[in-house]
């Protein structure tokens, strides 16, 4: 169950494909975010998926219950093995975008996930940016029992809060991951795969400590060491 995610934040299909020449074999779990998705659309979904890629669909829908439901139904009709939404949208919001996945045969399939605070937010940032004067992890739980409430599998959260989830019975999948030597970027919650592994994390996101280096192929072979 255990698996590492390579989060393919690229301009365009040019440029992912030339990335994903060196794992010819490997078939590594991908996540398609906001920048490619935007860029390629649902097409680039269907082909990674005809290739056989499994795919995490990361486009974190937040809005009123109605709007995200009727997205949702584009988006099931994709059949990707996971989605996500903003548990910051609400229980009903979050009820609606499960209906949305539901409507369709293939979206029946895919886990809903809904990501609690960005691993971009710090404690800080929680009480002076956005007025929450609570726990950080605290607010994971909650956001994440709401998530549990509206019938969705799992959440986004950092390593870090990895073990509260396991406890609920949902899957965490935790981006903000890095190795030991690795610059943290604009991240703020962050892990090392072996210490996501010893966490309880259920998969990893991981972005540029695999996409941005010297040797991507070896960089992935070390998060699947590590962590699986
Ligand atoms: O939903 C996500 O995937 C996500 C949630 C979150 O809280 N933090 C987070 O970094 N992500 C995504 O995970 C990836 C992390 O990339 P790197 O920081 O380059 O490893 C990016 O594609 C982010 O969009």
């Amino acid at each position: 169950m255990r698996d590492v995610i390579i989060a393919c934040d690229f301009k365009n299909q040019e440029e992912l494909f030339k990335f994903l020449e060196p794992f010819k074999g490997e078939n590594p779990y991908l996540k398609i975010g906001m920048e490619i998705f935007y860029k390629e659309g649902p097409e680039l979904v269907k082909k990674l998926h005809q290739m056989g890629f499994k795919i995490f669909l990361d486009l974190k829908l937040h809005d009123i219950p109605n709007t995200v439901e009727k997205a949702m139904r584009n988006l099931g009709e994709l059949g990707v093995e996971i989605t996500n939404v903003h548990a910051a949208g609400g229980i009903k919001m979050m009820e609606a975008a499960r209906r949305g996945l539901d409507a369709t045969e293939a979206g029946k399939k895919t886990e809903l996930i809904a990501v609690t605070m960005l691993t971009s937010i710090s404690q800080e940032a929680l009480e002076d940016e956005l007025l929450i004067k609570e726990n950080l992890a605290d607010v994971v739980k909650t956001y994440a029992l709401n998530a549990k409430k509206a019938g969705l599998q799992g959440v986004v959260c950092s390593a870090l809060e990895a073990p509260i989830i396991k406890e609920l019975g949902l899957i965490s999948v935790t981006p903000g991951i890095r190795f030991a030597d690795d610059s943290v970027n604009d991240q703020k919650r962050v892990a090392t795969p072996s210490y996501a592994k010893e966490l309880g994390s259920t998969y990893i996101v991981v972005g540029r400590s695999i996409t941005a280096a010297e040797d991507p192929l070896a960089a992935y072979k070390r998060c699947v060491k590590e962590f699986c």
